[in-house]
């Protein structure tokens, strides 16, 4: 079902590793190979400068998009936030069902990086999600309704989450979770494989070993446990979620998938950074057994969030004038890898963006050359890539044609300290265990963040380290992955995150990316020159795919601006700054029209605050707690993906602690936190809210008083 239509050319498929989608785009991307590659060509580099708007889909919601849809039988079937599942008409856009997982909202806290979802997985008319709890579903494809649901979380007071798609062996569908950036680094990842008509428990592969004393569940874990040195707790030092990038080869019966970061980031007990398998690992386990066949270690001891989960792509290439199987991923670390799918061994290492938290990486070992500048235990240091990763979850793409690899990079350092160390009033984030990653854009402001997080070294400094560069920048990158090299590259944002797209390309001699300030991009995937720009209104940050239905070629893209920013205010250059965030599935064609805008975006106007008797220390105090608990959600007096806390409204100041206390608004996605906050806490979150509410309104009053 996956092979290239024959009215299409499919001149490099030779280098696919797998068969080429062609009319139909059966898997998140596209083929087994995870190429985001398209043997169509209908749409090409002589005509795309006439691509326009086909139609659009709603999807009623306003937070981040990251799914690429699939389309089977003329159907297309995707996911948004939560794990809600769509199948519309292809050709156009009628919703045929949506399908509503029903997760409780208080899962919501559980998710780092905002409730998104990452794809659905399709066959023989059965569609599988999962959802932001953590259960698997298989829906019915005709009629929306569940066949089998499985709850895959074995412990449900740990701050598991699932936003990564799930992929579908010969018998069996496969998925991952989430979690290990937040609570207090008590969770294990683990992958789980279900049976594909039952939904019955097959097997389960932890990244990493039990607490010490406890058996291992399986066999690879004796010899984990082996690298976390003698001083691990095991109750709070773990990690290694598979949250995205899970891949799987048909040919060898292998699942290949990610590993992410250690948690807590600062965690050795004793001066000394352990290797800690399986974390920031690439993994192979046989798909039958759930028995691994190899493994690589991208970051040992990782202690900067570089979680190796990124989306893999395999390919066949020519490698030192031999022929290779290999799969690639270019990595949160900044790295781009290639190992042999067959054996995982290590063939290249090399930086595909700026990288100074290690010299490169040992062939021989395998080992990363880690640089004494990476160590932020005892200052702050401005380490390159940022948390965020050199590249993310972005999709990256393969085009066998060109034979180069399309990578969404995101150049950008972060400001890395270890918060009980640095003097500052605050020494835990949720989100960060207790450091913290601060990006030094061009609002970065040390003297602002001084008293919460202590002194931080000063911009001008920092960017002397790379003269003329913008220290936050996102590029694309045309990576030829036997040369080693950047063939070409455009820069997509900077001076602020751009949180732009992923990206697909095509036998059209095509590459198209999404960017965060709405405007989708077509270039010659040859040269990279810009052959049109569509201006959508909506933040992009989802990778685009393509199908044909009735002879006609289509390009479609999810719009929606959250994931991980959804813990920054939206960039000013954002679609999603000037424009509601509405949730939309974008579809264009050959000669389509110019693009629906979404509505305006309009901030609510302050009202008058209720009164305040506190003490500055108290709001101080408040300030620490809501940067603590709140701010990685949150944001204050300007716009964010959820609502801004200093323009509440009476009704909201009347039930503040019910709602943090008890869940009074779970059902809409703000989860209760009676466990991390003390009543006295909430007090002082108020006090800080109700402060900066007034701030705001007398801005406000001034500024209407100046204007008459
Ligand atoms: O370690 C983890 O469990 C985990 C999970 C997730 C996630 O599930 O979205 C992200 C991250 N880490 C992470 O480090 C990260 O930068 C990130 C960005 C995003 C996103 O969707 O934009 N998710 C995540
Ligand atoms: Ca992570």
């Amino acid at each position: 079902c996956t092979s290239a239509r024959a009215d299409t050319p499919n001149t490099g498929a030779d280098r696919a590793a797998a068969p080429t989608a062609g009319a139909e785009w059966p898997l998140t991307g596209g083929d087994t190979a995870g190429t985001w590659y398209s043997a169509l060509a209908d749409i090409n580099e002589t005509n795309a400068a006439t691509l326009g708007y086909a139609w659009s889909y709603d999807m009623g919601t306003e937070r981040g998009q990251e799914a690429t849809p699939l389309v089977v039988g003329g159907v297309m079937y995707t996911s948004g936030v939560w794990g809600n599942v769509y199948a519309l008409d292809a050709a156009t856009g009628a919703l045929l069902w949506q399908y509503d997982p029903e997760v409780d909202g208080q899962w919501g806290r559980n998710a780092c990086c905002d409730v998104v979802n990452r794809g659905v997985a399709y066959r023989d008319g059965t569609v599988f999600v999962a959802s932001e709890d953590g259960r698997l579903h298989a829906i019915d494809a005709k009629t929306g309704k569940a066949r089998w649901i499985a709850d895959t979380i074995i412990n449900h007071k740990q701050p598991y989450a699932s936003t990564g798609a799930v992929i579908l062996t010969k018998d069996a569908v496969v998925i991952g979770n989430a979690g290990a950036d937040i609570g207090d680094g008590d969770l294990r990842g683990y992958i789980s494989a279900w049976d594909i008509k039952t939904g019955a428990f097959k097997w389960r592969f932890f990244t990493v070993p039990p607490a010490p004393g406890q058996p291992f569940e399986h066999p690879e874990l004796a010899m984990a446990a082996k690298s976390w040195g003698p001083n691990r707790d095991g109750r709070t030092q773990n990690g290694g979620t598979v949250w995205d990038g899970l891949s799987y080869d048909p040919e060898t019966d292998q699942i290949v998938f990610g590993t992410g970061n250690a948690s807590p980031y600062l965690r050795s007990a004793d001066g000394v950074r352990h290797d800690d398998l399986f974390n920031a690992s690439i993994i192979a386990v046989n798909a039958q057994s759930g028995r691994m066949n190899w493994y690589y270690q991208t970051t040992p001891g990782d202690e900067w969030d570089y979680d190796a989960v990124q989306k893999f792509v395999f390919a066949n290439l020519t490698i030192a004038g031999q022929p290779r199987r290999v799969v690639m991923q270019a990595c949160k670390n900044g790295f781009f890898y290639t190992l042999d799918l067959k054996t995982g061994k290590l063939l290249s290492a090399d930086p595909f963006t700026y990288v100074n938290w290690a010299k490169g990486v040992d062939l021989a070992t395998g080992r990363p050359l880690v640089t004494e500048h990476a160590d932020y235990s005892k200052s702050p240091k401005n380490v390159y890539p940022s948390w965020a990763g050199g590249h993310t979850w972005n999709p990256m793409s393969f085009s066998p044609q060109t034979g180069l690899v399309y990578i969404p990079a995101i150049d950008a350092g972060n400001v890395l300290l270890n918060m009980k160390a640095n003097g500052g009033s605050l020494t835990h984030l949720e989100g960060f265990f207790s450091s913290d990653g601060i990006f030094p854009d061009d609002l970065y402001d040390p003297a602002a963040l001084k008293r919460v997080f202590g002194p931080l070294p000063a911009k001008d400094d920092l960017q002397k380290e790379r003269p003329g560069v913008k220290l936050v920048r996102e590029v694309l990158r045309a990576w030829d992955p036997v040369a080693r090299k950047v063939v070409w590259e455009r820069v997509t944002s900077q001076g602020v995150r751009g949180y732009d797209g992923g990206v697909l390309s095509t036998a059209g001699n095509l590459v198209f990316q999404g960017r965060g300030d709405g405007s989708l991009w077509i270039y010659n995937a040859r040269t990279g020159a810009p052959i049109k720009t569509i201006q959508t209104g909506s933040h992009i940050m989802a990778a685009p795919m393509t199908y044909k239905i009735g002879g006609v070629q289509y390009v479609a893209v999810q719009a929606g601006y959250g994931g991980s920013g959804i813990t920054f205010p939206i960039p000013p250059s954002s679609a999603a700054y000037a424009n509601r965030n509405a949730n939309r599935i974008l579809v264009f064609k050959l000669g389509g029209s110019a693009v629906p805008m979404p509505d305006k975006r309009e901030l609510p106007p302050y009202l008058p605050p209720p009164p305040l008797k506190a003490s500055p220390a108290l709001i101080a105090r408040g300030e620490d707690k809501f940067t603590e608990n709140c701010s990685r959600c949150h944001v204050l007096g300007t716009p964010g993906v959820t609502p801004d806390l200093s323009r509440l409204p009476p009704e909201v100041h009347a039930s503040f602690n019910d709602i943090v206390l008890k869940g009074a608004l779970a059902p809409m996605g703000m989860a209760r936190f009676d466990d991390v906050v003390t009543k006295a806490d909430v007090e002082a979150i108020h006090a800080y809210l109700i402060d900066q509410q007034r701030q705001g309104y007398q801005a406000q009053q001034s500024a209407k008083k100046a204007s008459h």
